[in-house]
C-alpha cells in the first residue's frame, strides 16, 4: 500500500507527488491522458515547442517561478513591442505607444477608468482566503459580471472592452459568471491592469522549454510512480485506506489526492457521499470555453510591419492574438484563441473550415502574408473529456457564497488539489500552491496516524 495516491499527471498532481517523496514518501500518480501536463501541451514545431495549452507567468507568480527555476528551466520576455490592433465589423484601429487603450470617446474613457476604480475599490474589501465571505459577498455573488455593467457602465465603448476583457481571461461570457468570482480573479491577478498585461502582468513571461516541460521534469524525477493511460473511474474508503480503481487495476493508499477540474472529479464514482457541498460545488463548477490556434510562419512579418502581434477581434472566430515566436527567433508564430460562446460555437465546425475562418481573419488583421503560414496547429479544449474546457472552472452567481467552503475542505480520506482550490493565481501558479497545500495535508495526517500507532503500540 502507497502512503497516497494522486489522481491526475497535470501540474497540480504531479507537485503533489513530487513533495509528498521529498518527505520520503511512497506515491503513485494515475493519469488518463498517455501523457503528463494535463492543460499545458507544448508540442515541437522543429526548433522549438510553443504552447497549445497554459503559456504565460507573470511576476507575481512565485511558486512556479520558483519551480521553474529548481527545475533547470529557462524562460524569456512576451514580445510586446510594437503596435497593437482592434477590429470591430470592418473597422481595425492600431494604437499602442502612450496609449495603453484603443482610442475611444471621451465618455467611454471616463466611464472605463471609473469602472476601473470601482473594481480596485472592491477588490481591496475581499477576504483573500474566503472571498464568499467578505461582507459584500452575498450582493456580489448575486450578480452576473453582464449585471455589474448594467448598472455601472454607460458606453458602449466601455461595455465592450471590458466583455473582451472578460472573455480573454476567464473564457466565459459577462453573463455566465458570477461578478464576485470575476471580482476574486482580478484580486488574485493584482489588478485589472496586471491581470491583463504583459510587461508587469500575468503575460509577462514564457518559458523556453514550453509550459508543459514542468510537467515532463517532474514526471521523469518521479519515474516509475506515474502511470499513464489509466483513467480513475472510482475511489473507495475504507477506515484505514482508499482503493482507487481504474480500467487496469485497484491501487491502494492511506490516502488519495485528486488533482482533476472539479466537473471532471464529479464523474469519478465515490462509493458514499462526499457530502452535499461537495457534490453540489462539482455540479456547480462549469469549465470555460477556448480553442487555442499556433500558427507558425517563415518569419515574424508582423514585427517588420512595427506591430506586436497583439490584436483583438469582433469579427468571427479570433477574440485575440498574440506574439508566440520561439526564444531564440527559430520559429515563428501567431497564437490566437477563440472564447466564451465563440469557442463553443467554432468547436463544432469542422476543422477545415475553423482553419479557413482562421486563417481569413488573421488576414484581415496582419494582412495578406498571414495567409501562408508553415504550419496551423490547433487544440480544442471545449472538447477534451479529461479537462472539459478550459482555462478553468467559471462559477455562476450563488456558488462561491453557498458552496465556497468545500472547494479545499478533504472528505475523509480523500483531499483535493487542482488550480481551481488555488488561494492565489488560479492558472499554473495556483496548480503548484495547490499541489504543495495538499501534500501538507496528507503529510501532516499521516504523520499523526503514525504516532498513533506508534503509541497503540507501546
Ligand atoms: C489554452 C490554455 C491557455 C492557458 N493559459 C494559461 C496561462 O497563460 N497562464 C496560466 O497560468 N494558466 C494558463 N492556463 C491554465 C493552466 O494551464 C491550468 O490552470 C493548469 O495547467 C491546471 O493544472 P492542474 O494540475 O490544476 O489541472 P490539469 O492540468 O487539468 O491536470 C489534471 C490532470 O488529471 C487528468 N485526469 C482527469 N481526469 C482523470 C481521471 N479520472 N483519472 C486520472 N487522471 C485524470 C487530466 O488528464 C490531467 O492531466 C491555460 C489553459 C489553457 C487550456
Amino acid at each position: 500500500m502507497k502512503d497516497c495516491i494522486v489522481v491526475g499527471a497535470g501540474v497540480s498532481g504531479l507537485v503533489t507527488a513530487r513533495e509528498l517523496e521529498r518527505r520520503g514518501r511512497s506515491v503513485t500518480v494515475l493519469e488518463a491522458r498517455d501523457r503528463v501536463g494535463g492543460r499545458t501541451l507544448s508540442p515541437s514545431f522543429g526548433g522549438a515547442r510553443l504552447d497549445v495549452g497554459g503559456q504565460w507567468i507573470g511576476p507575481r507568480q512565485r511558486h512556479i517561478a520558483e519551480l521553474v527555476r529548481e527545475l533547470g528551466l529557462a524562460t524569456f520576455p512576451q514580445h510586446h513591442a510594437g503596435s497593437k490592433l482592434l477590429a470591430r465589423g470592418e473597422d481595425t484601429v492600431r494604437y499602442g505607444g502612450v496609449f495603453a487603450f484603443p482610442r475611444m470617446s471621451p465618455w467611454a474613457m471616463i466611464d472605463l477608468l471609473l469602472a476601473r476604480r470601482r473594481l480596485a475599490r472592491s477588490l481591496a474589501e475581499l477576504e483573500p482566503e474566503r472571498p464568499w465571505a467578505s461582507r459584500d459577498a452575498r450582493a456580489w455573488d448575486a450578480l452576473t459580471f453582464e449585471a455589474w455593467m448594467n448598472k455601472n457602465i454607460r458606453t458602449q465603448g466601455a461595455r465592450f472592452l471590458l466583455s473582451n476583457v472578460v472573455r480573454a481571461v476567464v473564457a466565459a461570457e459577462p453573463e455566465e459568471i458570477s461578478f464576485l468570482f470575476f471580482l476574486d480573479f482580478l484580486r488574485r491577478g493584482g489588478s485589472l491592469d496586471e491581470t491583463v498585461g504583459i510587461p508587469g502582468g500575468a503575460q509577462e513571461t514564457r518559458i523556453v522549454e514550453g509550459m508543459q516541460s514542468v510537467s515532463e521534469r517532474m514526471a521523469s524525477a518521479l519515474g516509475e510512480a506515474v502511470h499513464l493511460g489509466e483513467p480513475v473511474r472510482a475511489i473507495h474508503q475504507r477506515d484505514r485506506w482508499v482503493e482507487v480503481i481504474t480500467d487496469r487495476e485497484t491501487h491502494t493508499g492511506r490516502f488519495v489526492v485528486v488533482s482533476v477540474p472539479p466537473a471532471i472529479a464529479a464523474r469519478i464514482r465515490y462509493g458514499v457521499s462526499l457530502g452535499r457541498d461537495r457534490e453540489r460545488l462539482m455540479d456547480r463548477l462549469p469549465m470555460g470555453s477556448v480553442i487555442k490556434f499556433v500558427v507558425q510562419y517563415e518569419t515574424p512579418f508582423w514585427r517588420q510591419a512595427g506591430l506586436s502581434g497583439e490584436a483583438a477581434s469582433d469579427r468571427g472566430i479570433i477574440l485575440m492574438t498574440m506574439d508566440a515566436t520561439a526564444a531564440n527567433g527559430s520559429v515563428a508564430a501567431l497564437v490566437a484563441f477563440s472564447l466564451g460562446k465563440q469557442g463553443r460555437y467554432w468547436a463544432k465546425r469542422p476543422p477545415e473550415e475553423r482553419k479557413r475562418a482562421a486563417l481569413a481573419e488573421l488576414t484581415h488583421l496582419f494582412g495578406p502574408k498571414a495567409a501562408h503560414p508553415v504550419r496551423f496547429e490547433e487544440k480544442v479544449w471545449v472538447d477534451d473529456p479529461w479537462t472539459g474546457g478550459c482555462y478553468c472552472a467559471v462559477p455562476g452567481p450563488g456558488t462561491l457564497t453557498s458552496f465556497g467552503d468545500a472547494l479545499r475542505a478533504s472528505c475523509g480520506r480523500i483531499h483535493w488539489a487542482g488550480c481551481e482550490t488555488a488561494l492565489e493565481w488560479p492558472g499554473v501558479d495556483g496548480a503548484v500552491e495547490s499541489g504543495k497545500r495538499a501534500a501538507g495535508e496528507v503529510q501532516g495526517r499521516l504523520a499523526v496516524e503514525t504516532s498513533r500507532t506508534m503509541e497503540v503500540r507501546a
